[in-house]
């Protein structure tokens, strides 16, 4: 093929696939193809001494297409030139000193204070123009809301979601089609969000990581003073080391040793120098400042052959493909698995059993396939589940395709229905985890509900069970006593009914007076009569109960708790999760306990003293030295006035 040919069919694709990924939070390809294909790119450019109009190697990002407002950024937000040589990044930094910080993988943001508030949060979007998110960026969970600074500040960080909150929400996200592919996409997903009730349930971290404005602070000329400065402020900046060429290597080991057990996402690392005059004199290409340069790591490859594809059920009815391999050496550590995600990617890589493969990981952490040499074509897709024997089906979603087994009382999905049943909003079982689940329904003690109120029939078997003892046991059996005390909204949000969440089954009890018999033979006519809820919705609730075997397991749970009456709170609950202390004198509110009933109804908690725990500290007083504001500073926890908190639950 001639060169002019194959650029032309690599910007194609390349656009397509940035598209899908800056615009949609979709991944058509692995970020290890993107790369590679950008790679080969670049180089015909090279050869060839021809760049094409729409070329990404010119073009940053893409312009994104929902419904938030957008905002054209003051200065444009460029890309970072990048290699993966440690010689090249020596030779940029030569004897320059030189901040070397973790290029993070979320979503980047630009945030303005005035007066010392938050006024506005906005995406990097295209580079050019951005979406405006303040309100999604006011409940994230460590950002300042009211900073000492009165002066305008500009600032640029990453938002970003931890690895183990990723694995906790996505596992909460019902439909597998909405699931998340990575926290950077979940991140983007939840900032990016209409409804910012959602964002803030997501946990959602910023990390700073450069200055832009400050209006009357001087710096010295120096970024550093600028990162600590920030930290002064409130804000967490993302961790950097002071390098120089001599010291560079000490400071790889570093990072490189740490990358492996991060629980934050990060793809990289940055330099940037030191000197802000100077790195502004250089200027910038049409996509990269010339300041600052990304070091990615080189990803160790090996050769290996394939095994196996072993299909592996979950409780969400999807059959997950994990490659299976003979054991290398990655990175320091023995590997031997990586996951395939979906028989759409096992296609393109025509994964056959004794295939050639080479792998890696990526970033340094999650094994994949790089490439597969002898590509002998998938074949053995089961046509049973290894769960339950029934029939499996392939499903395709906007071209992806899975793998997922239709038998609606697969054990696998039972999993699915008692991990909701224990879960925060419905029975909050303290100490019942998915993990502990599993093998209690391995060990055939939970066939349904009632079961887990019955647990200390089988004591001695806990007991003697792996990772068990009788200290956990305890622990787990008080939660359960306390879990008995609970509302029948909570219970009937816990069957796991379709479209039934919280707030439907409170508006549902609330409308029959939390009447069991009126609600459980309620008609569709009745319950569409009721605000909020449609005849979909209530279709949906009548066609449950006409189950009997539904009937029936409602009939033999109930004994087991105290139902008590419902809260008086109405609508969706926005302080789900949150924890708030609260101090000094209140205006808004006529004493504490007012705020507190505002607090709980909403599904906040109140405690008395300021710890890591602690989602917001409410104080009038923000700025006061008083041990309760000195300690949430310390932790970095938001101090809010009242009339914050107000804002946040309009
Ligand atoms: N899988 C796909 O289909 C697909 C498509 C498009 C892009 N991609 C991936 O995206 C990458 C290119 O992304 P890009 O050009 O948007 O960004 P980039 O990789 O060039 O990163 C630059 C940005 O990182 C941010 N950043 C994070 N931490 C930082 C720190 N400590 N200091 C300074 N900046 C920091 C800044 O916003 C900066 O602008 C590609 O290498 C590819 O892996 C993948
Ligand atoms: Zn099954």
């Amino acid at each position: 093929m001639d060169d002019a040919k194959r650029m032309k069919e690599l910007v194609d694709k390349l656009n397509e696939a940035a598209r899908a990924y800056y615009a949609e939070d979709r991944e058509l390809m692995s970020n290890y193809e993107y790369d590679k294909l950008y790679d080969e790119l670049e180089e015909l450019e090279q050869k060839t001494g021809m760049v094409l109009a729409n070329s990404p190697t010119v073009n940053v990002g893409f312009e994104a297409v929902d419904e938030l407002p957008k905002e054209v950024h003051e200065s444009p937000m460029l890309s970072l030139d990048k290699t993966k040589d440690l010689e090249a990044l020596r030779s940029f930094i030569g004897d320059r000193k030189t901040l070397l910080s973790w290029k993070m993988d979320g979503l980047t943001i630009v945030l303005t204070y005035r007066d010392g508030r938050l006024d506005k949060a906005v995406t990097r979007g295209n580079g050019i123009v951005g979406e405006v998110v303040t309100n999604n960026a006011r409940v994230f969970a460590n950002l300042p809301l009211q900073i000492p600074c009165r002066g305008e500040l500009i600032l640029r960080g990453e938002a970003f979601i931890t690895y183990s909150d990723f694995e906790k929400i996505n596992e909460e996200i019902e439909d597998v089609d909405a699931r998340y592919k990575n926290p950077r996409n979940l991140c983007s997903g939840s900032v990016r969000q209409l409804n910012n009730e959602i964002t803030a349930r997501r946990r959602v971290h910023f990390w700073a990581f450069a200055l832009v404005k400050a209006e009357g602070v001087d710096f010295h000329n120096s970024r550093q003073e600028q990162m600590d400065w920030l930290s002064s402020q409130g804000f967490e900046t993302v961790e950097y080391r002071v390098v120089d060429g001599k010291s560079l290597d000490e400071a790889m080991e570093y990072f490189s040793a740490k990358i492996a057990v991060n629980d934050f996402p990060s793809d990289g690392l940055v330099a940037i120098y030191d000197d802000i005059a100077y790195g502004d004199s250089l200027g910038t290409t049409a996509k990269f400042p010339r300041n600052a340069y990304a070091f990615k790591w080189a990803d160790e490859k090996k050769k290996t052959r394939l095994l196996e594809i072993e299909w592996s059920p979950s409780r969400t009815g999807l059959i997950n493909p994990i490659a299976i391999f003979e054991p290398v050496e990655l990175e320091g550590t023995t590997v031997s698995r990586a996951s395939v995600h979906n028989i759409s990617i096992m296609k393109e890589l025509e994964l056959g059993i004794g295939d050639e493969i080479e792998v890696y990981k990526a970033n340094m952490i999650i094994p994949q396939i790089a490439e597969n040499e002898t590509r002998s074509g998938v074949k053995g897709i089961p046509d049973n589940c290894p769960a339950c024997g029934e029939n499996t089906q392939i499903s395709d979603t906007n071209g992806v395709e899975t793998l997922i087994c239709t038998n609606p009382g697969c054990p696998a999905k039972a999993m699915k229905a008692f991990t909701l049943f224990v879960s925060r909003d419905a029975m909050n079982i303290d100490g019942m985890s998915e993990a502990t689940l599993e093998k209690f329904m391995a060990h055939g003690l939970v066939h349904d509900y009632a079961d887990i109120f019955e647990l200390d029939r089988h004591r001695e078997t806990i007991v003697a069970m792996d990772g068990f003892g009788e200290k956990s046991y305890e622990k787990l059996w008080q939660g359960i006593q306390k879990a008995r005390d609970t509302t029948l909204s909570r219970v009937i949000y816990g069957m796991g009914i379709p479209n039934i969440g919280l707030a439907n089954a409170k508006l549902i009890c609330r409308a029959f007076d939390g009447d069991l018999d009126q609600i459980r033979n309620a008609t569709v006519e009745e319950l569409s009569a009721i605000d909020g809820i449609g005849g979909v919705i209530g279709a949906s609730f009548t066609d449950w109960w006409k189950k009997e075997r539904h009937g029936e397991m409602f009939d033999r749970l109930l004994p087991h708790l105290n139902i008590q009456e419902e809260s008086k709170g109405e609508g969706p609950q926005k302080l789900q999760g949150m924890t708030f202390v609260i101090t000094g004198s209140l205006s808004h509110f006529p004493n504490r306990n007012a705020l507190k009933d505002r607090i709980e109804e909403q599904g906040g908690k109140v405690t008395g003293s300021v710890t890591s725990k602690t989602t917001y500290l409410i104080n009038n007083d923000t700025a006061s030295n008083s041990s309760k504001n000195k300690k949430a500073r310390e932790l970095e926890i938001p101090i809010l006035s009242e009339e914050d908190f107000m804002k946040m639950l309009e």
